[in-house]
């Protein structure tokens, strides 16, 4: 079963108002069970307005979404998949730990439960000493961090994250890129993340959907296929190549 079916999406925001906005015209989008889908496009071009419309965050104009086989609105029930988002949007009264025991007090884990998988998450993200701390405490970076192992927390079937990384320093941005990549690849988790770096998306894709500014619309869907995802994999002839395939699909 697809991991997530956009059908003919169209997203028109203030409709019928002087400030109408075509965000989405008639987008198509299949990523497969187990699949690594990188979104890029201009600024404005409805990468987010996308994948907002795959959270459920918003409702499509017209068109349909389906998240492992159910409606949008299910699998958000459902909590079929985990959320990062530009903003780490935490709670700022809850300490981190708590923050990422969240998703797991929704599902009914228990307290221990909840406990041991949250500190294995923020090993992960070696935030592991910053438990105990409120995230008015961390830094920006520090925060998307949490966010991210809230949103690894619950083992989702689907990622949706939206420039998760755009504010980490470039050596914690290549770490946890790494670690994205081997928790999807042991968990066969699917994937659709959204960037504005040709570099992450083609390290980080099996598939980069290029699109285009208004309206947004798909105009390129390259696979890639690199000898392996780690330093020789970025330094490989195939990485180049797709490099420039992705920067000329952008130019149009
Ligand atoms: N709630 C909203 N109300 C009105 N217009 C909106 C709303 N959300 C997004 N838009 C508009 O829809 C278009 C697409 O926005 P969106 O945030 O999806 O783009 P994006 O590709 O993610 O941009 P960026 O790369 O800059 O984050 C933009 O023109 C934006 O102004």
């Amino acid at each position: 079963m697809n991991a997530v079916e956009v059908v003919q999406a169209t997203k028109i925001f203030n409709a019928g108002r002087s400030d109408e906005v075509r965000a989405l015209s008639e987008v198509d989008l299949t990523v497969g069970d187990g699949e690594f889908v990188a979104l890029i496009g201009p600024s404005g071009c409805g990468k987010s307005t996308l994948l907002r419309l795959i959270a459920d965050l918003i409702p499509p104009t017209s068109g349909s979404v389906t998240v492992a086989g159910k409606s949008a609105g299910q699998a958000r029930r459902d909590q079929a998949y985990g959320l990062a988002f530009q903003q780490a949007g935490l709670f700022e009264w809850r300490t981190v730990r708590r923050n990422v025991e969240l998703p797991l007090e929704l599902r009914g884990v228990s307290r221990a439960d909840r406990r041991a998988r949250a500190e294995r998450m923020l090993d992960l993200v070696g935030l592991a000493e910053f438990a105990g701390h409120y995230p008015a405490q961390l830094s920006g970076g520090m925060q998307q961090r949490v966010a991210i192992a809230r949103a690894l927390a619950v083992r989702p079937p689907l990622l949706l994250m939206d420039e998760p990384f755009g504010a980490l320093d470039e050596m914690t941005r290549e770490r946890l890129q790494a670690e994205l990549l081997s928790i999807c690849a042991t968990t066969g988790t699917s994937a659709v993340f959204v960037t504005h770096s040709i570099a992450e998306a083609v390290f980080l894709a099996d598939r980069v959907v290029v699109m285009s500014a208004r309206p947004g619309r798909i105009t390129a869907s390259i696979s890639v296929e690199l000898p392996s995802r780690d330093d020789a994999g970025r330094q490989s002839p195939v990485y180049f190549d797709k490099v420039t395939e992705v920067r000329k699909a952008l130019r149009g």
